[in-house]
């Protein structure tokens, strides 16, 4: 793969990046460098290219039909665009978590060692310590632990979505791309998901979509903010907050549209 010099901290680098659904020029020539250990949250009002934005980051679009994506996204200087590239292999590098919790009808435990399973892990030791861990990392092991071997389907929201983050990292991704993960919990669980989130930059790298402006200013270090496909203004989530440059950014926040 052709490799570019980036900037140290940088854990993904977009440059001019554009994406037509068929007609629809839904992202207009975006510039961002996500930094690693960090958590980077992509705010806008409803329709303005965020989701996409994010599916861009692991290539979920590609599973779209008449998408055109042009423009440079590297992964620690690596073109994830490059047809060497294996969308297989990126999406355990990448993982994803959605907005509504979407365990699969099976077990807990089978939840957790699905994606294990299918990178080839059979022995069954290995499965239960990567099952404990992720469980663990995604602070829900304490919760489950007595019911591995029951449905997912019986958790509560809020657990089926740290379930769900459990199993995102049972493959040991590098990147977290979370797309609205609170919007369908009650508070409580926000706020786990929250704390949760806080813990995990530690060793990921993690970028959200979020609705919810508190949200982005408690937990992110980095939000851009997007209108109408175009990434408006980027910058420490202090700065967009307290300082913006752009008169639309400060219209948003303030409630002014949205
Ligand atoms: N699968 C798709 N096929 C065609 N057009 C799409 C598709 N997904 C999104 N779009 C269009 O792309 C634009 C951006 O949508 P996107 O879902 O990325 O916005 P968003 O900011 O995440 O919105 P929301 O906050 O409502 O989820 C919209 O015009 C939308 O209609």
């Amino acid at each position: 793969m052709e490799e570019k010099t980036v900037n140290q901290q940088t854990k993904i680098h977009v440059e001019h990046l554009n994406l037509h659904y068929g007609t629809n020029h839904a992202l207009k020539d975006v510039n961002m460098d996500i930094s690693e250990h960090k958590i980077t949250a992509f705010i806008g009002p409803s329709g303005c290219g965020k989701s996409t934005f994010l599916k861009t980051l692991n290539r979920m679009n590609d599973l779209i039909p008449n998408v055109k994506i042009d423009g440079t996204v590297l992964l620690d200087g690596e073109d994830i665009y490059s047809p060497k590239v294996d969308t297989t292999l990126l999406r355990k590098k990448i993982g994803m978590v959605f907005q509504q919790p979407n365990p699969f009808p099976m077990s807990v435990y089978d939840n957790i060692a699905y994606g294990p399973r299918i990178h080839g892990i059979r022995s069954k030791v290995k499965l239960d310590e990567i099952v404990e861990k992720s469980l663990r990392d995604a602070a829900i092991f304490d919760e489950v632990k007595d019911r591995l071997k029951k449905s997912a389907l019986g958790l509560s929201g809020g657990q089926q979505q740290r379930l769900c983050i459990a199993r995102a990292l049972a493959v040991e991704p590098e990147v977290l791309l979370m797309d609205e993960p609170t919007s369908a919990l009650d508070p409580i669980s926000t706020l786990k998901i929250e704390e949760l989130m806080e813990e995990l930059k530690h060793k990921y790298t993690v970028a959200i979509v979020t609705h919810n402006m508190q949200q982005a200013t408690r937990i992110a270090d980095y939000t851009a903010f997007f209108l109408v496909g175009e990434m408006i203004e980027f910058g420490t989530t202090e700065q967009i907050f307290s300082m913006p440059k752009d008169q639309r950014t400060e219209d948003y926040i303030t409630g002014r549209f949205g």
